[in-house]
């Protein structure tokens, strides 16, 4: 049955996969007829850096997942290697005055409505997970990993602090002893050591198996009420998603003053640097 404007038609190993009507470019949302569930696909090249345009078109495929009937929602990457780089430091980075609210705006949108989905949700973690990577992994509420990759807080690396909603997600995810000493010493745990903190549920060999464990997970729901599985997770998550909502604008205004300081742009300046050194050699 067509359930949204169907742009192509594309075989899966579960069933036929339709492409919905994402009129976007940096994300893509393809709909498994047998199973329901929804794959939304990051696709901005070189790292999937979370600039505004890919947050926009993050919260656009969110939105359009919520209300096309999935029955979930799996996130995943089309880079063979990387996940989310994370924020787009460039972003940040000697920002223009008005993107840079708009950017944290998107941001924050991004996290409500992913921490806040009414559908069960998963990632396919198929590369590296870094910062803001890792805020969108564990905003789901499954996680499924390749090996050799890394998944981690690092800000207070890059000199800067991760908001209390990104640790909210963590937290959410890690015992707090665990999440506490990991965001102090900016730890990237990888695959391996992830899994036996907790950081993910399990680890597959391909990206493939990635997508079915994340599926699986989501199947688990199939006799569970849906109502009362999705107020069931509100209430748990209700706490953290209430305290950003109400304190959006003192957010975006610490936001805002924390990467105005010069010691930060200075910081971020050499990061960007060392970054890019890095892909020269
Ligand atoms: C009191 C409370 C106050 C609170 C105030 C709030 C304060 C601010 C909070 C901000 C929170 C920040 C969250 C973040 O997400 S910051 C971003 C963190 N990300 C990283 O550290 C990852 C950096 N990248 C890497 O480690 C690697 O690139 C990676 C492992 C992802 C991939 O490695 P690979 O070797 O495959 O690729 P390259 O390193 O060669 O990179 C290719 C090009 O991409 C550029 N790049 C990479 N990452 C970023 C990025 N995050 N932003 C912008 N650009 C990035 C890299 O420079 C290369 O570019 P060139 O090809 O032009 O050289």
């Amino acid at each position: 049955m067509m359930r949204s404007k169907v742009l192509s038609l594309v075989p899966r190993a579960t069933g036929v996969c339709r492409h919905m009507s994402t009129a976007t470019k940096l994300t893509t949302v393809a709909v498994d007829d047998k199973t329901g569930i929804a794959t939304l696909t990051m696709n901005r090249p070189p790292v999937n850096g979370l600039n505004l345009d890919l947050l926009r078109d993050l919260n656009q495929s969110i939105g359009e997942v919520e209300g096309n009937k999935s029955r979930g929602l799996i996130l995943t990457s089309s880079n063979p290697t990387i996940f989310s780089a994370g924020l787009d430091i460039l972003e940040m980075y000697k920002p223009d005055k008005d993107r840079i609210r708009e950017f944290w705006t998107a941001l924050q949108d991004v996290w409500l409505a992913l921490y806040g989905s009414s559908v069960p949700t998963a990632a396919a973690i198929n590369g590296h997970s870094p910062a803001g990577g890792c805020l969108l992994a564990t905003s789901c509420e499954y996680r499924v990993m390749l090996p050799k990759f890394t998944i981690g807080l690092n800000e207070t690396k890059l000199g800067i602090v991760a908001p209390k909603w990104f640790m909210s997600s963590f937290l959410s995810v890690l015992p707090r002893r665990e999440a506490e000493r990991a965001l102090n010493q900016g730890r990237m745990f990888t695959t391996e050591e992830a899994l036996s903190i907790g950081l993910i549920d399990e680890v597959a060999i391909s990206k493939e198996q990635a997508l079915d464990k994340c599926a699986q997970f989501i199947g688990t729901f199939a006799k569970v009420n849906p109502l009362a599985r999705s107020l069931t997770k509100q209430q748990l998550r209700a706490v953290e998603l209430q305290q950003l909502e109400n304190e959006r604008a003192q957010d975006l205004e610490r936001f805002l003053f924390f990467v105005n300081q010069p010691s930060v742009q200075k910081g971020l300046g050499i990061y960007l640097e060392s970054l890019k050194k890095k892909a020269k050699n």
